[in-house]
C-alpha cells in the first residue's frame, strides 16, 4: 500500500532489496469507514485467505486504491500527508469515497503509517486519473485493489516498474489488534515527554516554518532566566477544562482572592505564533504547545518564589487534546488507564494542584453561545463532535502524577470560587 520511501518515525523497513509490496506483508492495514464503527483490518499474503463480510462490504464495489505521501523526514511526511488529503478532497469527483487508512505492526510502537483508501463509484471513474496525476508529481505511492472472478481481492502497486507492477498479493482478513493502531505513534509525535524531543521537531521545521526559530529562541531565553532551584516555593495551582468551562473567570477571581500571579500556557510571548502553528499537522502543532509549557514552567519557577501562582491550562490540556485527536474512533480506543502515555514529563515543573472544571455539555454550549467569540477549529469540533469531547474529558482524567481533581463548575461563579478556595486551602495550606 505504501512504499519504502515513506519512512515512518522510528521504524525502517528491514530489507530494501525486497519487492516493495512484499515488505508490507508483515503489516496489518486498517481502513476507517467512520468514527462510530469499528475499523476494517486486512493483511497482504501470497496465498488466498478466508473471505469475510466486512471485506466484501469494503471492496465490493467500484475501483479501489490506497495512496500515501512519499517523504524522507517526519516533518515532511506529516505535512505531505495533509497536502495529499487536501488534494484528494479537492480533485475527487462526487461518487468517490475517501477513507483514512493506516498500516502498522500490531502493538509495535511507532510503526503506524497513515494514508488514504479510495473507493471510486463515480460516473467518470476519476480516482485513477487523480491518483496517477498526484503520483506523477513524484510525491505519492499508489496501490490498486482488484477482484478476481472467484471473489478474492488482489493488491498490486501502481508503478512504471514492470517487475513491481506484476507482483500481486491477496487481501486477507486480519484480527483487530489489542491496542488500537492510532495509539501506536503518540509518544514523541503527539505528546512529548521531554523538552528536547519537542525542541527537535521545531528545529527540523525551521526551513519550512521560519517562525520556529523565534519560538526556539524564546524557549532558550526563558530557560536561561529561570531559577527553579530555590528552596521555598509558593503553591502552583493549575486550572484545566474544556473551552468555556469558566477557566478565565475563575483564574482571574483566584488571582485577586489569593494575591497570586496569573500565568497561562501557551504564554503571552507565543500568542503571535499560535495561529501559524495551529495550521500545521499534529506533530508540529503539538511540539509548539509542548514548548509553550516549558516557557510557562520557567515563568512559574520565577514567580512562585514570591507568591502563589495560578496557571490557566498547562500540560493536562496539551496531552488531553493531543491524545483525543490522535486516537480515532471511540473513547474505548484510548490508551488504558495507567498507560505510560498519561505520565507527566520527567523534566516539566509539577504543579501543587490541578483542578479540572467540569460542566454538562448543555451548559457549556449555553456559555459558548452566550459568549459568541471565535473558536479554534478544535473547539468547534468539541461542539459538534460528542465523541471527541468525551475523549478529551476522559484523557484529562487519566493523566497521572499529578492527576487532576474534578470540580463541578456549573454553579454561579461566586460559588465555584468558594468551592475552589476551600480545596486550595485544604490541599495547599494557603
Ligand atoms: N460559573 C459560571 N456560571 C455561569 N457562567 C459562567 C460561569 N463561569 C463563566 N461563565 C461564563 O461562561 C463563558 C465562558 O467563561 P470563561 O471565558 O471563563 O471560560 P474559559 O474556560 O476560560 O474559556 P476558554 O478556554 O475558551 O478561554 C463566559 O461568558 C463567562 O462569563
Ligand atoms: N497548554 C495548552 C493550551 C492549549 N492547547 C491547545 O489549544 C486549544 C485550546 O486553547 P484555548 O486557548 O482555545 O482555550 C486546544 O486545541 C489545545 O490543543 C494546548 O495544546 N496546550
Amino acid at each position: 500500500m505504501f512504499t519504502l520511501h515513506c519512512k515512518p518515525i522510528g521504524y525502517r523497513m528491514a530489507n530494501r532489496s525486497m519487492s516493495r509490496l512484499a515488505q508490507w506483508c508483515s503489516r496489518v492495514f486498517m481502513v476507517e469507514i467512520n468514527e462510530k464503527t469499528e475499523p476494517i483490518y486486512f493483511a497482504l499474503s501470497s496465498k488466498p485467505g478466508a473471505r469475510n463480510s466486512e471485506l466484501e462490504a469494503l471492496f465490493g464495489s467500484g475501483k479501489l486504491f490506497s495512496v500515501c505521501a512519499l517523504c524522507d523526514g517526519r516533518v515532511q511526511s506529516a505535512r505531505s500527508h495533509v497536502h495529499l488529503k487536501t488534494a484528494l478532497a479537492e480533485k475527487l469527483a462526487p461518487g468517490c469515497d475517501l477513507f483514512d487508512t493506516a498500516s502498522f505492526l500490531p502493538d509495535v510502537n511507532n510503526s503506524l503509517i497513515r494514508g488514504f483508501f479510495l473507493r471510486d463509484n463515480s460516473a467518470l471513474s476519476s480516482a485513477e486519473r487523480v491518483v496517477t496525476q498526484l503520483q506523477q508529481k513524484g510525491s505519492v505511492c499508489v496501490f490498486r485493489y482488484t477482484r478476481e472472478e472467484n471473489g478474492h481481492y488482489l493488491c498490486s502497486a501502481v508503478t512504471d516498474e514492470p517487475a513491481e507492477r506484476e507482483r500481486i498479493y491477496y487481501v486477507t482478513p486480519a484480527p483487530a489488534p489489542q491496542h488500537h493502531p492510532s495509539t501506536l505513534n503518540i509518544i514523541n509525535s503527539d505528546v512529548f515527554y521531554q523538552m528536547a524531543e519537542a525542541y527537535k521537531v521545531l528545529q527540523e521545521c525551521s526551513d519550512v516554518i521560519p517562525e520556529s526559530k523565534a519560538v526556539l529562541e524564546l524557549v532558550e531565553e526563558q530557560q536561561l532566566e529561570s531559577n527553579s532551584s530555590h528552596d521555598k516555593r509558593f503553591p502552583v495551582i493549575v486550572i484545566e477544562g474544556l473551552d468555556a468551562t469558566g477557566k478565565t473567570t475563575l483564574t482571574c477571581s483566584l488571582q485577586k482572592a489569593l494575591g497570586a500571579v496569573l500565568l497561562k500556557s501557551p504564554p503571552e510571548c507565543l500568542a503571535q505564533f499560535r495561529q501559524r502553528f495551529d495550521a500545521e499537522p499534529p506533530l508540529i502543532r503539538r511540539a509548539f504547545y509542548a514548548l509553550g509549557n516549558y516557557i510557562t514552567a520557567a515563568q512559574i519557577a520565577r514567580e512562585s518564589s514570591h507568591a502563589p501562582v495560578i496557571v490557566d491550562r498547562y500540560w493536562h490540556s496539551t496531552a488531553a487534546y493531543a491524545i483525543a485527536t490522535a486516537v480515532s474512533g471511540r473513547e474505548e480506543n484510548l490508551p488504558a488507564v495507567g498507560s505510560e502515555i498519561y505520565e507527566w514529563p520527567s523534566d516539566l515543573l509539577r504543579p501543587s494542584l490541578v483542578l479540572l472544571l467540569s460542566v454538562s455539555p448543555e451548559e457549556r454550549l449555553r456559555r459558548l453561545t452566550h459568549r459568541g467569540l471565535d473558536k479554534t477549529e478544535e473547539e468547534s469540533q468539541l461542539e459538534i463532535n460528542h465523541l471527541f469531547r468525551r475523549k478529551v474529558d476522559e484523557a484529562y482524567k487519566r493523566i497521572q502524577n499529578p492527576a487532576c481533581m474534578v470540580v463541578d463548575a456549573s454553579p454561579s461563579p461566586d460559588h465555584v470560587l468558594e468551592q475552589v478556595l476551600c480545596l486550595i486551602r485544604n490541599k495547599c495550606n494557603l
